[in-house]
């Protein structure tokens, strides 16, 4: 099966100030969904678009012509409530291209419904899902609803101007998948996570997935983090490349050592990937 680190929208814990009985781990964590033996490991993967561009150079050109390679209606923001489906949607797309009728449709409701569901994160820490949106031009967007109302993690405000949904990154400083501290084993702090970075198909190549990364510094940057880190499978070449060409370093793990990866078959090998963010706020 693929990562099931949470989507993540818009959590941050609260604080032990603002709610001091909060200290739950995230409830937001996807049961485990195995992926069924006859799928190819690698159909799931950056290789299963290279091989659907070399076979579909036809659809591929209509899409070009559609959607012209500069996209300047896209929109980087925060998740809001009315993005859930297409947030699901986007995920599954993505990383189980190969489900059908019905396991597909389970998959989608089950991230849609841990989404709804609201969750937390550990005491101090955030999370926050970023969406790339097409069609929602900020200065058209209209809300219903308080900017403080929340439902659970989720921004309770609806847009009636919501865009659609090209590409999903998640961002959290909880650090679950980073090696822990010291003799007590910390939770590690001022390193922010990515996670579940997808841009549908028919958008790919158009930048998006890059936008996605800028903005995740830039929230990063606003948290006081320091640096920037991920897994990303080995055989992911498109991925890699792409984390490659925003300066993530592959980080080499120690001999014997244990670090945490993401749940997932235990034949996937990941990269762990970093990237320390300068000061700037550039983006
Ligand atoms: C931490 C994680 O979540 S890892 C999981 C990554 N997600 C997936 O594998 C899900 C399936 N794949 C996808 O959703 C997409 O292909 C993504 C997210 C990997 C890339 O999204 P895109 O929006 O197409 O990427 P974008 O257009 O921003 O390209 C950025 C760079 O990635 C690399 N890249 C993207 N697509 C390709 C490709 N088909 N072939 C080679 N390199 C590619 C290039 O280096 C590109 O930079 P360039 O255009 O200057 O050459």
């Amino acid at each position: 099966m693929r990562t099931i680190i949470p989507l993540g929208i818009s959590a941050s814990s609260p604080t032990p100030l603002n709610n001091p009985k909060s200290s739950s781990p995230s409830s937001f964590n996807f049961p485990n969904f195995r992926k069924p033996s006859r799928v190819s490991r690698s159909s799931a993967h950056g290789f299963s678009f290279l091989s659907l561009c070399q076979s579909g150079l036809c659809r591929a050109s209509q899409v070009v012509d559609l959607f012209p390679a500069v996209s300047p209606d896209i929109i980087v923001r925060e998740a809001r409530l009315e993005d859930c489906w297409e947030v699901a949607e986007t995920h599954c797309s993505s990383f189980f291209p190969e489900y059908s009728f019905p396991l597909d449709f389970v998959l989608r409701m089950d991230r849609l419904m841990a989404m709804v569901a609201g969750f937390t994160v550990p005491v101090g820490c955030k999370r926050t899902c970023l969406v790339a949106a097409i069609g929602s031009s900020l200065s058209e967007t209209f809300f219903i609803g308080s900017e403080d109302f929340k439902i659970g993690g989720l921004d309770g405000r609806v847009s009636l101007n919501k865009g659609y949904v090209t590409g999903i990154l998640t961002i959290d400083t909880v650090a679950d998948f980073l090696p822990r501290r010291g003799p007590l084993r910390q939770r590690r702090t001022g390193i922010a996570y990515i996670s579940n970075v997808a841009v549908r198909e028919k958008f790919r190549r158009k930048g998006i997935a890059k936008k996605l990364v800028e903005k995740a510094e830039s929230q990063a940057r606003t948290w006081g983090c320091r640096a920037i880190a991920l897994h990303c499978e080995l055989n992911n070449t498109v991925a890699t490349k792409l984390y490659q060409g925003q300066g993530f370093k592959c980080i080499k793990i120690p001999e014997g050592a244990n670090w945490p990866h993401p749940r997932t078959s235990p034949d996937i090998k990941f990269n762990f990937m970093m990237k320390l963010l300068s000061n700037s706020t550039s983006s």
